[in-house]
Order: C-alpha cells, then structure tokens, then sequence
C-alpha cells in the first residue's frame, strides 16, 4: 500500500509534531518492550525540584525521558532491542547498500556512515519503508552540543578544557562536511534520492550530533574474535527507544549487551516507583565538559565523583624549562595522550590512577607528590579569567537571565570546574599540613 511519509503538517508546531512522533513511537516500541511499565514521556519538572539550567530557555524544545507507569522491581528487565533493529552500519547496508558502497568508496568512519544514512532516512527515504522510520521521525531537531556552539557562547568557556574540546570537535566536522560536500553528496545515488534538495551543514550537524548523543558501543557479532582472540571490535549502533534514556550520576536501570542473542537491553538496578523517571549513566567515567561536549547536557549539581579533564598542554605547563629531566617529562606525557581511551581527570573523591602514575614521574625530586599536584591543580585554576566569587555575583545578574542557554551551560560548567578544583586543592593542602605534622610529631618524639 501507500506508505504515508510522517512530516511536520503546517498548522502543527515544532512541539505538537514531536508529541505526536512520540505517541507512535510508543505504539511502534511494543514489540521491543519485554515488560509494559514504562513509557517515552515530556520531562516535566515538577514543582519543588530543582530546575535545570537548560530549562529557562523557553524557545527550546520538549525534552523526553523514560518513564515507569508502574512500580518497577529491581533486576526486571524492560525492554530488548536485537543488534539488527538498532541504526547501525549493518542496517544501512542492508537498506541503503548503493549508497553504502559509494561510502565505503570514500572511506567514512561508522560513526560517519551512521550519520549520513541517517540523514537519507530523515530527508531523502520519506516514501520508502523502513523499519525505523516511526523512531527517525520522533528524534528531536537540534541539541546543545559542541557543534551548536557559536564563538560568542564558546567565550564562556575560557579556561575549561571543554572550549578546546569543542573547537577540535568542530574543526572536525566541518572539514568532513566540505570533504563530502565536494565528493559523496555530488554523487549520483544520493543527488536521485534527495531530489535535488543538497545536504547543508545544519542538516548535516545534526545527523553527526544525534548519532554522538545517542550512540553505544557494542561488540560487533561478526567479528567478536579477531585474530588474537583478544580485541573484540566494538561498533557504533542507536538502539531505538534506548536511546530515550535521560543521564544520571545514580542511575535506575543500566543498558547491557548480550553477546550471545545479540541484543541490547535494560534492567532495572533498583526499585523504582510509578511515575518516576527512570535513568541510566551514559558513562561513569564522564566529566561535567564530557557531558556537555557530546550531550549539550550538564547536572545541575556536583559531588564526589564530579571531575574536570586535564588537558596534555596543561601537563607540559608543569615541567620548567630548565628540569634536567625535561625531555624524559616530555616523551612520558606525549606517550600518556597518545593512547586515546586515557583521559587525566581530577576529582574530589579520587584522584586517576593514571594521574598519580604520571605524577609520580612528573614529580620532582625533592618535591612530594602532593605538592607536584598542588601546582598542577593552581595552574589549572589560573587558566580561568574569573573567579568563584564573581562567578556566583553575575549569576544572580540580569545580564545572566538574559544569555542563551548554551551560554548558561557553558558559564555554570566553569563554574562548576572551578569548585571542584578548589575543593581538591583545599584537600590536598590539608593532606599536606597533616602529613608535616606527624613528620613533626615523629620528630618530637625522637
Ligand atoms: C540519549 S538522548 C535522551 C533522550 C532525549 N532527552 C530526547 O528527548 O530525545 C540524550 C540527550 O538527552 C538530554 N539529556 C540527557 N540526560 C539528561 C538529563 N538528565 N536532563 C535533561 N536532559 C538530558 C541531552 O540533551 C542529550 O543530548
């Protein structure tokens, strides 16, 4: 039959389209769902609760989560999506396999195939059929993420390692776009398909954002071996209506892998009770920055756990020029960062273990290793153009209702960073004073 295309009808607005996408995707998800007791919902924010930064920005649109509509038990599971429902490049060389070939052609990253078949199934496949099409038609249509930044919102993140991140990030992607610009989005297969209608940047942004923020890694069932029967290849999938899950610090229920039936699931981690939104942690290795970076999302609260990212330039700020051992300092952090999945993070309740180990080295001779890190963390803060006290004093400023809400994010993560960083200094100061006073006492006693 007539395969209806699902577009914004003209009368309805931005709002009203994603509330109607999300009823079908509701109905649609059914076949996913192990145990009916949740649902896709509006976030609303109910009165008493804290008030997310992001919030007061009344342009923005509806934020969905996932909510119980019963209470849920722990260690129930909810919902299972196969690896061959998910977005992934399987899918799209499957659906698009011309298309595919032609990107493989050009040699594009997954993540990058992802983004671009996404883009066919958003603008160019409206009368086709697909599997995904209710869960493509229900995404939301812009984030907060790196690529929304502009420069003018960007200053607000003088001195966090978040504003390099984010440059990098765009840097990136925009060299990607004018590289596809000039070969894959000329070609053939995809200028039939997308009737002359040419991809732009904004539609390409936000197909590279949505598959950052709603990506997991999965180990590819394919090529779960390699050859040395160690490495597993992990491959970029969105896992439709897992992809709904909001972030927590203390999530409910945690996403898993099954190797074995190739699926992707959700369990509950703990009771949860009717109405309540149910969270998992999109992963418990990520700083305020990381969050904001790929997510355009940050907490509203820090504790314990919260870090801020050391940058490799930070590093070598911390070795003087005239240190015997610089060049070995040198080799030994350009080593550190040469492995990616390594990242220095400072926090309150623990410091990295690849921090101490650099610190270890780092740390001069007739110097402790609390002081080396002491230093590290003062520099960091000089990095910040404001302080704590002026920070808190604009935040109850007009000029700060007045900013976007990108900006509010970018300037409450500073702020946030700078918290954390004092608060580790002030630990470290205080582990050092009590470590001089046993050494006195020590002294004393002899
Ligand atoms: C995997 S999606 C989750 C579903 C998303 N809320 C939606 O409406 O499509 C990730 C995005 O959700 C938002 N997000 C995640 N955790 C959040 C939270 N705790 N509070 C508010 N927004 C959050 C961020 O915008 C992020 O980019």
């Amino acid at each position: 039959g007539e395969v209806k295309p699902i577009e914004p009808n003209e009368k309805e607005t931005l709002n009203e389209h994603r509330r109607r996408s999300i009823n079908r995707l509701n109905k649609w998800s059914r076949f996913y769902v192990k145990n009916p007791v949740f649902a896709v919902q509006k976030k609303v924010i109910k009165e008493g609760e804290e008030q997310e930064i992001l919030k007061e920005d009344d342009k923005k649109e509806d934020e969905y989560g996932v909510f119980a509509n019963a209470k849920i038990e722990r260690g129930i599971e909810l919902l299972e999506v196969k690896w061959t429902s998910c977005l992934s490049v399987d899918t799209i060389r499957v659906e698009q396999g011309e298309l595919f070939e032609r990107m493989v052609h050009y040699g594009l990253a997954q993540e990058d195939v992802l983004a671009v078949g996404l883009i066919m199934y958003k603008h160019c496949m409206a009368k086709e059929t697909f599997n995904l099409k209710e869960w493509v038609a229900s995404l939301p249509t812009r984030y907060d993420s790196s690529l929304y930044f502009s420069e003018q919102e960007m200053e607000y993140l003088a001195g966090s390692p978040a504003f390099v991140d984010i440059m990098v990030e765009k840097e990136v992607a925009t060299k990607l776009y004018d590289q596809l610009s000039q070969s894959l989005f000329k070609d053939q297969v995809i200028l039939e398909k997308c009737a002359g209608q040419p991809i732009d940047w904004d539609t390409f942004r936000w197909a590279h954002s949505t598959i950052t923020a709603r990506k997991i890694y999965v180990t590819d069932p394919d090529s779960a071996v390699s050859s040395d029967g160690k490495q597993l290849k992990l491959s970029p999938v969105v896992p439709p209506i897992i992809d709904y899950f909001n972030h927590a610090t203390d999530p409910s229920a945690e996403i898993d892998y099954n190797e074995v039936l190739g699926s992707v699931d959700v369990k509950a981690i703990r009771d949860i009770k009717k109405g309540e939104e149910i969270f998992v942690s999109y992963d418990y290795h990520y700083c305020g920055s990381d969050l904001l970076v790929d997510y355009g999302y940050l907490p509203n609260k820090i504790d314990e756990k919260s870090c801020v990212n050391v940058l490799m330039e930070e590093l070598l700020e911390t070795i003087s020029l005239d240190d015997p051992i610089k060049d070995d300092k040198y080799y030994l952090v350009n080593k550190l960062f040469e492995t990616k999945d390594i990242k220095l993070k400072i926090s309150m309740d623990s410091l990295t273990e690849d921090l101490l180990k650099i610190s270890k080295y780092m740390a001069y001779k007739q110097e402790s290793l609390l002081e080396y890190l002491k230093r590290l963390v003062s520099l960091k803060i000089g990095h910040y153009p404001t302080s704590i006290i002026q920070d808190k004093e604009f935040l109850v400023s007009q000029e700060y209702k007045q900013l976007s809400a990108r900006s509010k994010l970018a300037f409450n993560l500073v702020l946030q960073e700078k918290q954390i960083l004092s608060n580790v200094y002030t630990k470290l100061q205080e582990n050092i004073e009590a470590i001089d006073s046993r050494d006195r006492k020590v002294k004393d006693e002899l």
